[in-house]
C-alpha cells in the first residue's frame, strides 16, 4: 500500500469476533473503523422497509445506489444512519440477520458495496490516520493491498458458544442449537460469494478459539505491530 496512512484489512467467519476485535484494535491504534457487513445489513432493512422483494436483485441494486447511507467509523462509537434515522440496533434484528445474506449474495450489489467501502477506507485513514476495515472480502477484493491483511478464525465451538452468550446470556448453554443458523447456515450462504474460511495468500491467519476477548485483541495488534511498524500512528 503506497498511502502514508494505515490500512488494516480483516476478513473471517460469523462469530469469529471480527467486529469486536477490530473495533477496540482501531481505538488502541487511534484509527478509524469500518464495519462493512453493516453496510450489507443496512441495505437488507432499507429494503424490507421499503417494501422491496429481496429476491428481486435489479430491484435490490437500485436500492442500494439510492440509499442515503451514512457510516460512522469512530471505534468508540461507531453507528448507521439512513436518512437522518439512526438504526444501529434496527440492522441487528434477527429479521435483518435471517435475510441479510439475499443482499450479500447479490452479484449486482457488490461490486456498489465495495467500491463505496473503498471510497471511505481512502476517506477514513486520510482523515484518522489509518483504518481498521472488517468483513468477508476485505483482504481479497475491497482492500487486497492493504498495509496488514489478517484472517480472524475461530473453531465453530468457540464461535457458536461466543455468540449464544451474546444473544441469550445466562441461557447460553441451550442456546447453542437456535443460534447455529446465524452462525453455520449464514457462513455456507456467504462464502459462495467470498472465500473467508481459508486465508488467502500474504493473509495472517489469527485463530483465536483458545484465546480470550482481550488475548485476541492483543493478538491482532502484534501481527498490525510486526507488518506495518512505520504506519502505526505514535
Ligand atoms: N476471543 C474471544 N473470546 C471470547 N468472546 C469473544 C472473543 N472474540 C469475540 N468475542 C465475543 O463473541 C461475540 C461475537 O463477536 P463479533 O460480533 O465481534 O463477531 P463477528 O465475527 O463480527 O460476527 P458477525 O460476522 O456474525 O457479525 C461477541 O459477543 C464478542 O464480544
Ligand atoms: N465485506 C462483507 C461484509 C459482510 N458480508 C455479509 C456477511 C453477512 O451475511 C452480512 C452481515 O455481516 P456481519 O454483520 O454479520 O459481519 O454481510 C459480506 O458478504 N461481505
Amino acid at each position: 500500500m503506497s498511502s502514508k496512512h494505515l490500512v488494516v484489512a480483516v476478513d473471517g467467519p460469523s462469530g469469529s469476533g471480527k467486529s469486536s476485535v477490530s473495533r477496540a484494535a482501531a481505538k488502541a491504534l487511534g484509527v478509524g473503523y469500518l464495519d462493512t457487513g453493516a453496510m450489507y445489513r443496512a441495505v437488507t432493512w432499507w429494503c424490507l422497509e421499503e417494501g422491496i422483494d429481496l429476491t428481486d436483485q435489479e430491484a435490490v441494486a437500485q436500492a442500494t445506489r439510492d440509499i442515503p447511507l451514512e457510516m460512522g467509523t469512530d471505534p468508540a462509537s461507531p453507528s448507521v444512519h439512513v436518512g437522518g434515522r439512526e438504526i444501529e440496533d434496527d440492522i441487528r434484528t434477527t429479521r435483518v440477520s435471517e435475510a441479510v445474506s439475499k443482499v450479500a449474495t447479490n452479484t449486482l450489489v457488490r461490486p456498489l458495496l465495495q467500491q463505496l467501502q473503498r471510497d471511505l477506507i481512502d476517506q477514513v485513514a486520510t482523515e484518522t490516520g489509518g483504518v481498521v476495515a472488517e468483513g468477508r472480502d476485505i483482504t481479497t477484493v475491497v482492500a487486497p493491498d492493504a498495509d496488514v491483511r489478517i484472517l480472524l478464525t475461530a473453531s465453530v465451538e468457540a464461535r457458536l458458544r461466543r455468540r449464544s452468550k451474546e444473544l441469550h446470556g445466562h441461557a447460553a448453554e441451550h442456546a447453542v442449537e437456535a443460534t447455529r443458523d446465524q452462525i453455520v447456515r449464514r457462513d455456507a450462504d456467504d462464502s459462495t460469494v467470498s472465500d473467508f474460511m481459508e486465508a488467502a495468500e500474504g493473509v495472517t491467519l489469527v485463530d483465536t478459539s483458545d484465546l480470550d476477548f482481550e488475548q485476541s485483541v492483543d493478538a491482532l495488534l502484534d501481527v498490525v505491530r510486526s507488518e506495518a511498524p512505520d504506519k502505526v500512528p505514535a
